[in-house]
């Protein structure tokens, strides 16, 4: 199976940087489309197809993936347009913001396609991916969903929760970044050395996911269980509720969705 990937920066890039590590793809499947060659280069290093011709990546593909800014998701649908075989090909649209309506607008006779909307992460393996389905068949959603898969965990949503969805998994990682950012310059404030507290705050937060996965608790049991009465901890807790903590997170999410 052919998957061509054009636009290469942050999310196109990271995802064939996931894909190069999905065992069932070879590198020589990979077709990367990008205007600026320098993004393409380290693809085409370990064995890629690459070009600055979307015409020409679309018309290799199976499997068609637009990963540009969504106000040139049209300008690649008309590049591409007179090479995609709607029969055979798949199309994957990793744009924020682009819904189905306006898809078929600009491309009305459009293979059957997939909103998708992964994070960074997915360099990884380990993106939290939505996958919205369009037009497409049981099987056709199989595959999708088992690509993305593989690169972490892909929930199969609708459109209406996408936007929902992209706020707390793609927009959602830089938030945590941001968390991972305070607490470690609290951590300098504290005494420890930047690189050693970002290491304390990274494996802290480690530590409490795979908590939360192995009880299945609710994250306010576990706190329950690290307050001690009149301790350290809920007069830190509630120290950073005065100033907002989870209010800020929530208004952060509502903007963003907005
Ligand atoms: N960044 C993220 O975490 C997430 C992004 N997304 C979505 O991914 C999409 C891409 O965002 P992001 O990767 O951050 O943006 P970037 O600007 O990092 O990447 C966009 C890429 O598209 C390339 N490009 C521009 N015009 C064309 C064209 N006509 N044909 C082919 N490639 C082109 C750019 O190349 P050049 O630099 O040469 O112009 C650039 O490499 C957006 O629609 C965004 O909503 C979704 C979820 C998360
Ligand atoms: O900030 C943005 O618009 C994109 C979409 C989700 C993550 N980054």
């Amino acid at each position: 199976m052919k998957i061509a990937m054009i636009g290469v920066g942050a999310m196109g890039g990271a995802t064939v940087q996931g894909l190069l590590q999905v065992p069932s793809v070879c590198p020589s499947d990979i077709i990367v489309s990008n205007p600026t060659t320098a993004k393409t280069d380290r693809f085409k290093a370990v064995g890629a197809h690459a070009t600055t011709d979307n015409k020409e990546a679309a018309a290799k593909a199976d499997v068609v993936c637009i990963c540009v800014k969504p106000w040139l998701v049209e300008t690649v649908f008309d590049e591409i347009r007179d090479v995609l075989r709607p029969k055979e090909q798949l199309l994957v649209i990793m744009a924020a913001g682009i819904s189905p309506d306006q898809v078929k607008l600009w491309l009305p006779d459009t293979p059957p396609f997939f909103l998708v909307i992964p994070n960074i992460a997915i360099a990884q393996k380990q993106s939290m991916t939505f996958v919205v389905p369009v037009d497409a068949t049981p099987e056709q959603t199989a595959l999708v969903k088992g690509l993305f898969d593989e690169m972490g965990t892909a929930l199969l949503t609708d459109y209406q929760h996408l936007a929902a969805g992209t706020t707390l998994a793609s927009c959602g990682i830089a938030y945590a970044m941001r968390y991972i950012r305070a607490a470690s310059e609290g951590g300098v404030e504290l005494g420890f050395k930047a690189d050693v507290s970002k290491e304390i705050v990274m494996q802290t937060l480690e530590g409490a996911v795979q908590l939360l996965r192995a009880t299945g608790m609710h994250p306010e049991q576990a706190i329950d269980q690290v307050t001690t009465p009149g301790g350290l901890t809920i007069k830190g807790l509630n120290e950073m509720e005065h100033a907002g903590f989870t209010s800020a997170v929530i208004r952060g999410l509502k903007a963003s969705t907005k």
